[in-house]
């Protein structure tokens, strides 16, 4: 089957990537393309290196060894560890956007839902209040919050409600590249399917380029166009999805398949 993202711009070329805290521990050797539009799951048992290896993309963890480019347009590439820390927070602040599996990280608790979502578009230089505002309930209303609720703290919202405001306040400035680790981990099953739900169809809305990290495949069936299948830090198979989880290659996939598949 042809995949149309496969057709699109490079944004995101890793080579080599090796980030090691011991044998094993981390990642090791990896090569990966991310093309526009496409969202590309990595998966892989806790401890493989997953959220290792998005540290690294993400530009929060120096590799020892590899390089990250980023291709900001077609004569415009970053190499991500050459250029300064700065510009590197920078590019997280303005163009790309990170989803924490627990909101907590990824959301001011003291402030207001309406703030969370403005704080991202003030920092693009938005300054006037009442479009902020119109953002915020505009953004709630997307991740199916009630706008009412705009002026209350995120620390009266439960968890799958601030996990939806993370996701508004990441998806407000219309980043170029999104960084998912476990979006639906830590939440209960009924809530996690809600959001999953959701998340899909912002996803395919938007056409967002994402990079995913999950350790539950139901997850990755449901978004990612590929997959990269990691064990030890290293990735033992890569491929479309529907490919990787119905007829898996490798071992250790075969393992990771049958395991979700057997009650
Ligand atoms: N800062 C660190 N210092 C030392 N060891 C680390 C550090 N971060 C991760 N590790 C180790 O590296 C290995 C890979 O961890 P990582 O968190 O990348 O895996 P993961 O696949 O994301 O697992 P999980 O799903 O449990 O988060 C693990 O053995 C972990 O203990």
């Amino acid at each position: 089957m042809k995949r149309p993202e496969l057709d699109r711009p490079v944004l995101l070329d890793v080579q080599g990537i090796t980030r090691l805290y011991g044998p094993g521990k981390g990642c090791e050797e990896l090569d990966l393309r991310l093309h526009a539009g496409e969202v590309l799951g990595i998966v892989g048992e806790s401890g493989s290196g997953k959220s290792t290896l998005l540290r690294v993309l993400a530009g929060l963890e120096a590799p020892d060894a590899g390089r990250v480019v980023y291709h900001r347009a077609a004569d415009d590439a970053l190499d991500l560890y050459a250029i300064g820390e700065a510009r590197r927070r920078a590019l997280l602040r303005l163009e790309w956007g990170l989803v924490h599996q627990n909101p907590r990280d990824g959301l001011r608790m003291g402030v207001s839902a309406g703030a969370n979502v403005g704080e991202r578009l003030m920092a693009l230089g938005q300054r006037h209040y009442g479009q902020l505002r119109a953002a915020g309930q505009d953004w709630m209303t997307q991740v199916e919050l009630d706008p009412a609720r705009i002026d209350d703290a995120p620390r009266t919202f439960s968890g799958g409600m601030q996990q939806r405001l993370q996701i508004a306040r990441t998806l407000v400035t219309r980043p170029r590249l999104v960084f998912m680790d476990e979006p639906t981990g830590g939440l209960d099953v009924s809530v996690q399917a809600r959001l999953l739900d959701m998340l899909r169809t912002l996803v395919r809305q938007l056409g967002l380029s994402v990079v995913l990290v999950t350790h539950d495949l139901a997850v990755a069936r449901l978004l990612a166009h590929r997959l990269l299948v990691m064990r030890r830090g290293r990735v033992v198979e890569a491929g479309l999805t529907d490919q990787i989880l119905d007829d898996p290659q490798h071992a250790y996939t075969q393992l990771l398949v049958s395991s979700v598949l057997t009650p």
